[in-house]
């Protein structure tokens, strides 16, 4: 039932966009081990605390659906593997791991949500997925140009998001972050932080998920020259003094 629901959703998306190189392809063989991990989520949600969401149908859409539609930017970035920064219950990790097909690390400074993650994705047989337990900060001093590309959804601001992803990205390679609708200035301080993190200026594209559940803007940043200031910072320093006009 939610894989019906969620197939005509993605059809409609995908028939949606606009460029043509962005033409990503998500079997119903998928979209089941994506309603698994919802499901596994559910219900490990009774004991720790995971998501406000509870309706299957509410997070079919708000958790899948809304984790799927960063697919074909996702596909767009060179081959190699994908991070997941602040990855919760394994949005948009997951999803994207099991669609995409990249080798994935879902990362959490949570061990006990990493943990659920972890058993979830040896449930359901999704052996491309590592799951770390770290700060993004600490994990970058030892992982440099590893990924090719960087997701991250309800972690931080743009500019925060931008200082974390520079190192861990190679050449060439994609921050994507899904955000409700920004503020003008997140929107503005991300550009800056871009330019000397390394990065060209993002591009936007702006969606509605069904049902009138809101508003989504997913932003793509290219790394694509060296950052002008040494990175990471030590722990914390991205968060409480963010880089800014
Ligand atoms: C609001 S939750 C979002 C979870 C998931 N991405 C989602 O959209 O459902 C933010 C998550 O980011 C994690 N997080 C925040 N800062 C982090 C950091 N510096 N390194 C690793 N994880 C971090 C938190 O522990 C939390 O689980």
């Amino acid at each position: 039932m939610l894989v019906a629901e969620l197939g005509q959703y993605w059809d409609r998306y995908a028939g949606s966009l606009q460029d043509g190189q962005l033409t990503s392809k998500v079997s119903s063989d998928e979209l089941e081990l994506c309603v698994g991990h919802l499901e596994y989520v559910l219900k490990a949600n009774e004991n720790i605390n995971l998501t406000r969401i509870t309706d299957p149908h509410e997070a079919a859409i708000l958790h899948i659906y809304d984790s799927l539609v960063l697919l074909p930017y996702v596909d767009d970035a060179p081959k190699g593997k994908l991070l997941d920064i602040g990855t919760g219950a394994g949005f948009p990790g997951l999803p994207l791991a099991i669609t995409s097909h990249r080798p994935s690390v879902l990362m959490d400074s949570v061990g006990k949500k990493v943990k659920v993650v972890e058993a979830c994705a040896s449930q359901l047989g999704v052996e491309r997925v590592k799951t770390v337990h770290e700060r993004v900060e600490s994990y970058a001093l030892s992982h440099r140009g590893e990924f090719s590309v960087v997701v991250a959804r309800a972690v931080a601001h743009l500019s925060t998001l931008v200082e974390y992803a520079s190192p861990l990205l190679k050449k060439d390679g994609l921050l994507i972050v899904s955000k409700g609708v920004p503020a003008a200035d997140e929107v503005s301080d991300g550009s800056y932080a871009a330019q000397i993190c390394g990065f060209d200026t993002p591009t936007r594209y702006d969606l509605s998920l069904p049902g009138k559940r809101g508003a989504r803007a997913i932003f793509v940043f290219k790394k694509s020259h060296k950052p002008s200031m040494k990175l990471p910072r030590a722990v914390g320093m991205a968060k409480k003094h963010p880089i800014s006009k």
